[in-house]
C-alpha cells in the first residue's frame, strides 16, 4: 500500500478553535480520521507545522516516501515561493485544500503560489475538501 502525506501549515493546529465562523468546529484530529476513512487502506501521514522550513522538509521527505500530497499550506499559500519550489520537486499528484472559500475573502487570499503546481484545488468545502482530495489521490495511485 502507498503513503499519502496530508500536510497542514501555519495556524491549522488551532482548527476547531480559531475563527470557527470561518473554519468551522472540526479539528485536525477530525481531518485525520476522515482521511483515514476514505484512504482505502493506504497509509495517511497527517502532519502540521507553523514553520515554513518544516513544511518544506516534509515535502522533501515525501519525495522518498509518499505517492501523493494533500496540502493546506494556510497563509503560506499566498506567500511562499519556497513551498512551491519544494512541491515542484515532488513527482506524484498534489492537491491544494482550503477549508474556507478563499475567493470570497480578502483579495490577498485570491492568489496562490501552490496552485501553479497543484493537480487539483478545493476551497470552501470545510474538512470535506481533504476527503475529496484523498479519494482522488487513491484513484490516481490505483491498487
Ligand atoms: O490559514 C489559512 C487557512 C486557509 O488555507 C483555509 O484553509 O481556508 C485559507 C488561508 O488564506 C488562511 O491563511
Amino acid at each position: 500500500m502507498a503513503v499519502i502525506y496530508v500536510l497542514n501549515g501555519p495556524n491549522l493546529n488551532l482548527l476547531g478553535k480559531r475563527q470557527p465562523e470561518i473554519y468551522g468546529r472540526d479539528t485536525l484530529e477530525d481531518v485525520e480520521l476522515l482521511c483515514r476513512d476514505v484512504a482505502g487502506g493506504h497509509e495517511i501521514r497527517c502532519l502540521q507545522s507553523n514553520w515554513e522550513g518544516q513544511i518544506i522538509d516534509w515535502i522533501h521527505e515525501a519525495r522518498e516516501q509518499a505517492a501523493a500530497i494533500v496540502i493546506n499550506p494556510g497563509a503560506l499559500t499566498h506567500t511562499s515561493v519556497a513551498v512551491l519550489d519544494a512541491l515542484n520537486a515532488f513527482d506524484g499528484p498534489v492537491f491544494e485544500i482550503h477549508i474556507s472559500q478563499v475567493h470570497k475573502r480578502e483579495a490577498f487570499r485570491h492568489h496562490s503560489y501552490v496552485s501553479l503546481r497543484a493537480d487539483g484545488v478545493i476551497a470552501g468545502l470545510g474538512i470535506e475538501g481533504y476527503a475529496a482530495a484523498v479519494r482522488r489521490a487513491v484513484m490516481l495511485i490505483g491498487d
